[in-house]
């Protein structure tokens, strides 16, 4: 049985958590002091917190000191604020420390199941992910659930396994070359090397060089033999970054190597067979390109077999959050930091910029807010964002939990085949809870599909 800790120290809601939650062993702790003893013994992976905790209950002080303790000793830990119907900013501070959710009394015990579900659910993914990251030498993470980023992995996890040429479409900053780098590493040139070249960054003179390689005497100063990065990646991946900025000059051998599969070093006159997966990226639009004559059409046909669209950070919502927070561990680990969250109003900003330089802006943002902070808590200022007015947060993570119990009830749905207990079964609730939610949702196309009715 799982564990969690329930900080409460009302007897009385003690007891009716005790009956709502009987598929877990509960462990009660009735104030901050004793909360720490048992996260310390039982190490629960999620906590519910009442943030009204003695010796002032009728305050928040103590509950989000306990929060912060909490988190300092343990920060995998899933918090779930418990609170009364009135104090909404409080829960907005607590996620802002680092809590995981709320949720305002008085007690649904099927709702609270399913938070609760959620949370162990994260935290079994977690810990996956950490293995597997143990295992893995490169930071090849894709961060991120949001729905455009669910359906951007989804396209990974299809195109991987084949050898189709992709091309990755995003602005700057975006992840294109970490999805290059995932795609390969999801494909079976995993154990293969992984190449990748900018061609913005190369000066036009010397890009064909670093791509086919040249023999030696080709031109002065080619003293020996050598490779180009096309070469290295024989029976791996090569990822052309930039490929909007390759040379017309140079784009009709490329699209030779590309159809063919040969390539000439510089100065020779063999040709070479390569086995070679491309990957192209660009921020630039090829086909107003190929319009204006600056890139070839074949050329854009051959390495657009499929096109990935890599969504902007500023339309991916609360994955900005997420990825700060992954940020904030690493820096802090790099810079032997002890920063533990963002202020609400630091969260609020990063939710309203609009984050040109997408996730290497918000990763520079962070790093210097890291090294300049002279609190545990990063605030709107310490990233050089303004917050705005109103309550943003508040709206999303409503939404988000509504996105999250609408995918999962359809889920259930299509994995029982329509029957709706079945379907309650598996999301853990009862029928007329189900039928609820479905209600509240105006999920009716379920009700009437129906294979019991
Ligand atoms: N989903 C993500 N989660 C966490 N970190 C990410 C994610 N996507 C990208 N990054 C990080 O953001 C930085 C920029 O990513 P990357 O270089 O892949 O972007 P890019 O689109 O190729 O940029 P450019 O077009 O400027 O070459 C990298 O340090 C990368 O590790």
């Amino acid at each position: 049985m799982k564990t969690v800790l329930v900080i409460e120290d009302d007897l009385g809601i003690q007891k009716q958590l005790k009956w709502s939650l009987s598929d877990y062993e509960l462990v009660f702790a009735g104030d901050r002091q004793q909360a720490m003893t048992h996260l310390r013994r039982y190490e629960p992976s999620v906590v519910t917190l009442d943030l009204g905790l003695p010796p002032d209950p009728t305050n928040a002080t103590e509950g989000l000191a306990c929060l912060s303790d909490i988190l300092g000793t343990a920060p995998d830990t899933k918090v779930i604020v418990l609170t009364g119907s009135t104090d909404n900013s409080h829960a907005l501070q607590a996620i802002a420390l680092g809590a995981y959710d709320y949720y305002q009394k008085p007690i649904d015990a099927d709702v609270l199941n399913i938070i609760l579900q959620r949370a162990f659910k994260l935290t079994e993914l977690e810990k996956e992910n950490k293995a597997l990251k143990n295992n893995s030498q490169q930071q090849t993470d894709i961060l991120g659930n949001s729905e455009a980023m669910i359906k951007a992995c989804r396209v990974v996890e299809k195109i991987a396994p084949t050898e189709i040429t992709t091309l990755l479409l995003g602005e700057s900053g975006t992840g294109k070359e970490v999805f290059a780098r995932t795609i390969h590493k999801q494909s079976a040139r995993a154990d293969k090397p992984f190449i990748a070249i900018n061609c913005a960054s190369i000066p036009e003179n010397l890009l064909e060089s670093e791509l086919f390689g040249y023999e030696k005497g080709a031109f002065t100063g080619a003293v020996k033999t050598t490779l180009g990065k096309i070469e290295c990646a024989n029976g791996g991946t090569l990822l052309l970054d930039e490929i909007g900025d390759m040379p017309l000059s140079l784009q009709a051998k490329m699209l030779r190597f590309l159809q063919e599969r040969v390539i000439e070093r510089v100065g020779g006159r063999s040709e070479i067979e390569v086995d070679v997966r491309v990957i192209c990226a660009t921020h630039r639009d090829l086909q107003e390109m190929v319009s204006q004559q600056t890139f070839r059409e074949d050329l854009f046909y051959q390495v657009s077999e499929i096109i990935l669209r890599i969504p902007p950070l500023r339309s991916r919502g609360h994955d900005i959050i997420l990825i700060a927070k992954a940020l904030l561990q690493r820096f802090n680990e790099e810079y032997h930091s002890n920063v533990q969250g963002f202020s609400e109003q630091a969260t609020k900003a990063m939710l309203s910029h609009s984050w040109p330089g997408n996730i290497r802006e918000l990763q520079n943002k962070v790093k210097s807010a890291v090294i300049m902070a002279e609190s545990k808590q990063i605030d709107a200022e310490d990233l050089g964002l303004v917050a705005p007015n109103g309550n943003i947060k508040m709206q999303t993570l409503r939404q988000m939990r509504e996105d999250v119990e609408t995918q999962a009830i359809r889920q259930a749905h299509m994995m029982t085949e329509g029957n709706l207990s079945k379907a309650a079964d598996l999301l853990g609730i009862t029928r007329p809870t189900l039928y609820a939610l479905i209600e509240k949702y105006k999920m009716y196309d379920l009700r009437s599909t129906d294979t019991e009715t």
